[in-house]
């Protein structure tokens, strides 16, 4: 597997893995006259996501399985179809393909499951139909479908500002492990934005050097925050037990709600206290969403 996820092509079919992504911080630092936000933060992703399917085929298909499809009402609104349709017209292409969808992620959580998946079918479709967008064609096609979309198709750590659109380098990445949990909860961006005061922030931290190990990585995350979170809490109070229950895990070195929620993150240095927390926190609250992934850059 790639870092940007691809896993496999034979006889024409690509699978990819649309890996959750996480908002280390998010500083959001002001509101745009279209009534976007001026984000600022490091984003990461977990070794976690939704699988993409795409193989020929006459007309465009899409079939939805695993535990979060029936979250996916609208079919004809999913962001792959649309980035499929997006992608054809803009290529010019009057090609089909039958695409299948294994949601693994939680909808409306804050994970980027529905851009990751728009670059993921973006990626895979252009391999399918042997187009070869610019680069700079795809990223300007990724933006329509979403603020998150362009980092999901860039695929690794890094700085992300303006409305989410603009990406720069990140440090080096030290190993280290994730535990995302969601109270089951779905929490509409646009809301959390909207319920949110008017308040101007400031950016993220800057670091010049890499962090050394994952303990530093949390003490230099530690001076930022995701300013979206208190108003998500405000929206959800299932966010507090979720933020209290990590951190009260064994090893847990930070936790911190990602993107506008309500999943949230705990920190861990290694696979077995990431696993022993999931496990922890699973027999205690057995409706929640849990997952042990690593962190990737
Ligand atoms: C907040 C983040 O999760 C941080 O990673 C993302 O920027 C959200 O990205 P996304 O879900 O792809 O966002 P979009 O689908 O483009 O926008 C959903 C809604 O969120 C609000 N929105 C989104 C991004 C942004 N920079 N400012 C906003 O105000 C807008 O009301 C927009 O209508
Ligand atoms: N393939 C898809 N997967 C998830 N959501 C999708 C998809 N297609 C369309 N959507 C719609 O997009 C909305 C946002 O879903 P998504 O899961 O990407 O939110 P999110 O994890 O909060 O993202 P972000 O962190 O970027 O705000 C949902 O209301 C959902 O109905």
């Amino acid at each position: 597997m790639t870092a940007s996820g691809a896993v496999s092509a034979g006889k024409g079919a690509i699978t990819r893995l649309a890996r959750a992504k996480v908002n280390l911080s998010l500083r959001v630092l002001g509101r745009r006259e279209d009534g976007y936000h001026e984000l600022d933060g490091l984003i990461a992703f977990a070794g976690v996501g939704d699988r993409i399917h795409v193989a020929p085929a006459e007309t465009l298909s899409l079939e939805l399985s695993g535990p979060f499809a029936e979250a996916l009402r609208e079919q004809d609104d999913n962001l792959v179809l649309r980035a499929a349709r997006r992608l054809a017209a803009h290529a010019g292409v009057d090609a089909g393909a039958m695409i299948t969808l294994d949601k693994q992620l939680p909808v409306a959580a804050g994970l980027g499951g529905g851009s990751a998946d728009a670059a993921a079918a973006l990626q895979a479709l252009s391999a399918l139909w042997s187009l070869s967008p610019a680069a700079d064609e795809l990223y300007a096609l990724a933006l329509e479908l979403g603020a998150d979309v362009p980092i999901c198709l860039y695929g690794q750590a890094a700085y992300v500002s303006g409305i989410g659109e603009r990406i720069g380098p990140a440090p080096h990445l030290p190993k280290g492990w994730l535990v995302l949990a969601n109270p089951g909860v779905e929490l509409s961006t646009a809301a959390v934005f909207r319920a949110r005061p008017e308040r101007p922030g400031h950016p993220a931290h800057r670091w010049d050097r890499a962090p050394r190990d994952v303990g530093d990585l949390a003490r230099r995350l530690g001076q930022d925050a995701n300013d979206l979170e208190a108003t998500a809490r405000d929206l959800a109070p299932e966010i507090d037990a979720v933020l209290a229950a990590l951190g009260d895990t064994g090893g847990c070195l930070m936790a911190r709600m990602s993107g506008s929620g309500a999943t949230c993150f705990g920190l861990y240095a290694d696979e077995a206290s990431a696993d022993a927390a999931a496990a922890q926190l699973a027999a205690a609250h057995a409706s929640w969403w849990l997952r042990s992934a690593p962190l990737e850059g």
